[in-house]
C-alpha cells in the first residue's frame, strides 16, 4: 500500500467513462481533490489530501470496493445491485438519475404477465433475474454488453430490460416501456463495512457531503420588523438555527438562514408578503455542517 506522511492513502474508485464519469470528477474537484486532466490516466495520487484515485469501469467499481481492494467508490445504484458485491450505498450523489424498465415493440406488450416464456435481453442480468424470481415469472434472460435496443430487431430477443433516461433511444428503436418500473437509479457513494475506520474516510465523506449540501441549499438574508420575526423564522428555520442580528433602524432585525434551493423563489414571495424587505439569495460554494 502507498504510504505518505499521512499514513496509508484512502483509495477511491471513480468511473473512467460513461454517463457518470464527468459529474463524478466534478464533485471531487469541488470537494478540493485533484482530478486527472487526461482521460487516459488510470490512477492519480493526491498526496496532499491523502487520497489515491483509480479510474475504473463503473460496472466493476462495486466489486473492487466490496472485496476490500478499494475503500470508497462512485458508481450507479443499478450497477451496485447488479454486481451482487458486498459494497453498500452510503450517499445518493444526486446526478446520473435513470430508471430501469422492460421495453418491447410499441403496442405489443402491456404488463408483466406478457413476459412469461419470452427472451429478455439486458446488460443487467443480476437485477433482471432477481426481479423475475421475486415475482415468480419464468423467462429466458440473455446477457448483452450494450446497445440492447437493437437485439429485438435482430431477432435475438423478444423484449429488453434497460436504463431509460430521456427515452429517446427507445423511441428511435420503435420500442416502448411496459409494466412497472424495475428500479430507480442514480450515482451513489459506496463503501464496505470496516472501511470507515480509515483515518481519511470521515474527512472524504464530510467534504463530499459539504458540496452536496451547498448544491441543494442557498443562503437567504432579509430584514424584517421585530414583531414579525417569529413568523418569518418559522418559514426559514435554517439547518441549525437562523442568525438574527439587530439593525440600526429601530424595530427591525436582519435574518440569515440556509434554505433549500427548491422553492426558494416562493419562499421569497411569502417573506415579502410578511413584510420582509431587502431579501437576498446567495450561492453557497462549500460548507461543513
Ligand atoms: N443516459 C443516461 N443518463 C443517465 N444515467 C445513465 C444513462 N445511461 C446510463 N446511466 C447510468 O450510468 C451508469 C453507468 O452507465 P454507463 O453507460 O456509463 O456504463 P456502461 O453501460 O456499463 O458502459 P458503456 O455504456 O460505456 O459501455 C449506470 O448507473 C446507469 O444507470
Ligand atoms: O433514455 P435515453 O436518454 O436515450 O438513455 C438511455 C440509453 O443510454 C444508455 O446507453 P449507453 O449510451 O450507455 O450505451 P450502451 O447501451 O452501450 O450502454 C442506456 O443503455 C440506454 O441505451
Ligand atoms: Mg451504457
Amino acid at each position: 500500500m502507498t504510504q505518505t506522511t499521512h499514513g496509508t492513502l484512502l483509495r477511491v474508485a471513480v468511473p473512467n467513462k460513461g454517463a457518470l464519469s464527468v459529474a463524478a470528477s466534478e464533485i471531487l474537484k469541488e470537494s478540493g481533490y485533484r482530478q486527472r486532466r487526461d482521460s487516459k490516466e488510470l490512477a492519480l495520487t493526491d498526496a496532499e489530501n491523502g487520497v489515491e484515485f483509480f479510474y475504473l469501469r463503473p460496472r466493476d467499481i462495486a466489486l473492487y470496493v466490496g472485496s476490500g481492494t478499494l475503500d470508497i467508490g462512485i458508481t450507479g445504484r443499478d450497477l451496485l445491485l447488479d454486481s451482487g458485491a458486498s459494497a453498500k450505498e452510503i450517499r445518493d450523489l444526486g446526478f446520473g438519475q435513470s430508471r430501469f424498465h422492460f421495453a418491447g415493440p410499441a403496442g405489443r406488450y402491456s404488463s408483466l404477465d406478457d413476459l412469461a416464456g419470452k427472451r429478455i435481453a439486458t446488460s443487467y442480468t443480476g437485477v433482471v433475474e432477481a426481479f423475475l424470481a421475486e415475482r415468480g415469472i419464468e423467462a429466458e434472460v440473455i446477457r448483452l454488453d450494450g446497445a440492447v435496443e437493437t437485439s429485438i430487431q435482430l431477432g435475438v430477443a423478444d423484449v429488453i430490460a434497460d436504463v431509460v433516461e430521456t427515452g429517446s433511444t427507445l423511441r428511435a428503436a420503435g420500442l416502448a416501456t411496459f409494466g412497472e418500473e424495475i428500479l430507480r437509479s442514480s450515482a451513489v457513494m459506496v463503501t464496505r463495512d470496516g472501511a470507515e475506520s480509515h483515518p481519511g474516510f470521515e474527512v472524504f465523506r464530510r467534504r463530499v457531503e459539504g458540496v452536496l449540501v451547498a448544491r441543494s441549499y442557498v443562503m437567504m438574508d432579509y430584514d424584517i420588523r421585530s414583531e414579525q420575526v417569529q413568523a418569518a423564522v418559522a418559514l426559514t428555520p435554517g439547518i441549525e438555527s437562523p442568525t438574527v442580528s439587530p439593525l440600526h433602524r429601530e424595530g427591525w432585525v436582519a435574518v440569515r438562514a440556509m434554505v433549500p434551493r427548491d422553492g426558494s423563489q416562493r419562499l421569497m414571495d411569502e417573506l415579502y408578503d410578511l413584510g420582509a424587505r431587502g431579501i437576498l439569495l446567495t450561492e453557497i460554494n462549500a460548507c461543513r455542517l
